[in-house]
């Protein structure tokens, strides 16, 4: 067999990217024995052939079923978890149902019961046997992870598109945040990877699932749901319209999909493989989250937004230096972008009656520019950098719109502070 072959054989059939997965669990929970972990991915990936229970088990399992039909019948559930020897078992398969969850088709039916539908399965109650979701799940060091990826060689995967559809592909990417610091070739080689799929009110990702690919909307709707912690069914959080990617977590971090994605009608999407993301994107979009995660998390109203949507700003935003003297804004422009100080400091400056005259000072954690683009006004001020060097995170204008405005308490917000001005 040729080197080729053997390649388009091993990538063809995913191995590489389930031995990765082997791995990345292994290394996660570190089992001191690891070939029940190892055969229970390859159960699962084999059609969840399900083997049989041994009679003990079958009894446990109508035991744990006969329980959970008197909960349903009206018994406390906090007093028969008590009471119950086996409650350590108990939690290990609710713990897992939560991966399980209800199809998002059935989340808008708030009527719907398939809440109260039976928990204790043949499958869950293995699961819980096999102890492969008891173990907390641990990060694994960034070193580990590095030296283990760090072995494979970067193989190229071109899917043949017209050359329609490869601009298509491009200016989609151009939209997108996550896509912002590529440079032409690796733009390039993701557009070569990218596959053009294509769902109609199904489930693109489910949550608790493995996940090897990142979407790209190119037309059409899709909804976010996630099985919060403590709640019995998905909320829905948000929705995609053309030009998002979604389905980057899995992928940036080796975790299980922490959210279900529905298309809703028809939806054609454009799909990057790990093996892609991991070699082009990842590094760019990794450093650039955790280099803004602690800022947003320190600036008072960011605080009010949850993690993703914070994770999203950072994608989002691009670092601009100024120095000393250096206007940022000019009172009369019209405004394109709102800005976050990162650090240094800045003056604002306003001319009334005749004269220019100091009318706030900036510092790290201040924001400005955001009057212009809630009121659709043209500046009201000038901005100027007064440090040596001034480091400061831009928002565009589309991006201020969809990632503040969209919610109602940052919007709200930031309302009230320019009519306080
Ligand atoms: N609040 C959220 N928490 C987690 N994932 C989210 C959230 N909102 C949107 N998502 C997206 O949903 C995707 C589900 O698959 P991933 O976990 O790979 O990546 C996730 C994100 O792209």
């Amino acid at each position: 067999m040729e080197n080729s072959q053997i390649n388009d054989y091993i990538q063809g059939k995913g191995i590489e990217d389930t031995i990765d997965e082997i791995i990345v669990e292994l290394l996660k929970s570190k089992p001191s024995d690891p070939i029940p972990t190892i055969l229970h991915i390859l159960e699962a990936k084999n059609g969840n052939q399900t083997p049989e229970l041994t009679e003990k088990e079958e009894n446990e399992l109508k035991s744990l079923q006969d329980r959970w039909k008197a909960i349903n019948q009206g018994k406390e559930l906090r007093k028969s978890q008590s009471s119950n020897s086996n409650s350590q078992i108990i939690f290990t398969v609710e713990e897992s149902k939560k991966g399980q969850k209800d199809s998002p088709q059935d989340t808008d039916d708030s009527s719907s019961s398939s809440d109260e539908s039976e928990p204790f399965t043949r499958e869950s109650l293995l699961q819980a046997h096999k102890g492969f979701d008891k173990v907390p799940r641990s990060s694994v060091s960034a070193e580990a992870m590095g030296v283990f990826s760090k072995k494979k060689e970067f193989k190229k995967i071109v899917i043949p598109k017209s050359e329609v559809i490869k601009e298509k592909i491009k200016s989609r990417l151009k939209e997108c945040f996550m896509f912002n610091n590529l440079d032409e070739e690796e733009l390039g080689i993701v557009i070569d990877a990218m596959k053009e799929v294509k769902y109609k009110n199904e489930t693109i990702i489910q949550q608790g699932d493995s996940g090897n690919t990142l979407y790209v909307l190119d037309s059409g709707k899709c909804h976010c749901f996630k099985l919060l912690e403590g709640e019995k069914r998905p909320s829905k959080l948000r929705d995609y319209i053309p030009g998002e990617a979604f389905g980057e977590l899995a992928l940036l971090y080796n975790a299980p999909r922490a959210a279900s994605i529905k298309a809703i009608g028809e939806c054609t999407l454009f799909a990057l493989d790990r093996g892609t993301f991991t070699h082009i994107v990842k590094d760019a979009s990794q450093k650039n989250r955790e280099a803004y995660e602690e800022f947003f998390k320190s600036v008072d109203f960011f605080t009010q937004m949850d993690f993703y949507e914070r994770v999203l700003l950072c994608d989002a935003v691009k670092k601009v230096k100024y120095i000393k003297g250096d206007r940022v804004i000019k009172e009369g422009d019209p405004g394109d972008s709102f800005y976050f100080l990162l650090s240094g400091t800045a003056i604002a400056k306003k001319l009334i009656d005749g004269k220019v005259k100091n009318v706030m000072s900036y510092n790290p954690g201040d924001y400005f520019g955001e009057r212009a683009l809630l009121t659709q006004e043209p500046r009201a001020a000038t901005i100027q950098a007064t440090s040596d060097t001034l480091v400061l995170a831009k928002l565009e204008s589309r991006s201020f719109k969809r990632l503040l405005c969209d919610n109602e308490k940052v919007k709200l917000h930031l309302l009230k502070v320019i009519n306080n001005l």
